[in-house]
C-alpha cells in the first residue's frame, strides 16, 4: 500500500515476532518501516515478505559498502524482493554507486536508492578520527552532491543538513533523516538531532524514526503525539 505519510518507523527489534508485533499496530496508510542490520541478520527474507503481506512499504536499510560489482548485485536482490528502499554508504564512492543505479536500471527495478552521507550518531572529532578534516555539515554536502551526480535518487543525512541539501540538490532529491526526536524523546546515541516539525520545515522528505516510538512506555501514544505535531505543520 503506497501512503504519503513521511514516517517511517524503524523495526529494530531482535526477533521477526517482536518486530511483527509492532508492525501489526502500526497502519500501512500511515507509516512506512524499515529493517536494519539486526533484524535481517536474524530472520532474513521472511520479514521482508510478513510486512509486504501486510501492505507495508519497506526501506531495507542494510548500508551496503563493498566493491562496486558486490554492492550492485547486494542492491538488485534487494530490489527484486519488492522492497521500496535501499541503501549504501556514499563514501563507497562514485564508481560503486553508478553500478548499484546502473544495475537497478538494466533490470527496470523500480526500488529507490539513496546513500548514507555521514552518520547521525557521528560529531566533528569522529570524523577527525578517520581523517576527514572538514565539518560534518561540509562532508554531507559533498557526498550528497557526489550521490546526486552518481544517479541515485537521494541521500540519508541529519535534518541539521536537509536545507542546504535542497538548495543544491533540489526538492525531488529525498533526503530521507535519522536522529528525530520529538521534545518527548531521550536523543540516545544520535547526536545531529532534530524534532519532527523542523525536520520537515528543513527539508526533510522522510523521518526516520526509531527508539522514540519502540521504546516508548505506549508506542502507540508516542506515534500519535508525533503525527499530531506534524498534522499542525
Ligand atoms: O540509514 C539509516 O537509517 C540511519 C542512518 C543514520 O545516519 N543514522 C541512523 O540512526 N540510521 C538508522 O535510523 C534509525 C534511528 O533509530 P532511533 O535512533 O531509535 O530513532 C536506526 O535504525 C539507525 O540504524
Amino acid at each position: 500500500m503506497a501512503t504519503d505519510s513521511p514516517l517511517i518507523i524503524a523495526l529494530d527489534y531482535p526477533s521477526l515476532d517482536a518486530a511483527l508485533c509492532m508492525a501489526d499496530q502500526l497502519d500501512p496508510a500511515r507509516c512506512r518501516v524499515k529493517v536494519g542490520k539486526e533484524l535481517f541478520t536474524r530472520s532474513g527474507p521472511a520479514v521482508l515478505e510478513a510486512l509486504h503481506g501486510r501492505g507495508f512499504e519497506v526501506f531495507l536499510d542494510l548500508k551496503f559498502h563493498d566493491i562496486p560489482n558486490t554492492v550492485a548485485s547486494a542492491v538488485q536482490a534487494a530490489a527484486e524482493q519488492g522492497v521500496w528502499m535501499v541503501n549504501v554508504h556514499a563514501c563507497g564512492g562514485r564508481r560503486m554507486m553508478e553500478a548499484a543505479a546502473k544495475r537497478l536500471s538494466d533490470n527496470k527495478l523500480s526500488t529507490h536508492l539513496i546513500a548514507v552521507t555521514v552518520l547521525t550518531s557521528m560529531q566533528a572529532d569522529d570524523l577527525t578520527e578517520t581523517g576527514v578534516e572538514v565539518s560534518p555539515a561540509e562532508q554531507v554536502m559533498r557526498l550528497a552532491l557526489l550521490t546526486q551526480q552518481s544517479g541515485l535518487n537521494g541521500v540519508v543525512c541529519s535534518a541539521q543538513e536537509a536545507a542546504q541539501i535542497k538548495a543544491q540538490c533540489g526538492g525531488e532529491f529525498l533526503k530521507v533523516t535519522p536522529g528525530i526526536r520529538p521534545s518527548f524523546a531521550e536523543a540516545n546515541d544520535q547526536q545531529r538531532i532534530m524534532t519532527p516539525t523542523d525536520a520537515l520545515q528543513a527539508g526533510s522528505t522522510h523521518l526516520v524514526i526509531g527508539r522514540p516510538v519502540t521504546k516508548a512506555a505506549d508506542p502507540m501514544v508516542a506515534l500519535a503525539a508525533i503525527e499530531a505535531e506534524l498534522a499542525a505543520f
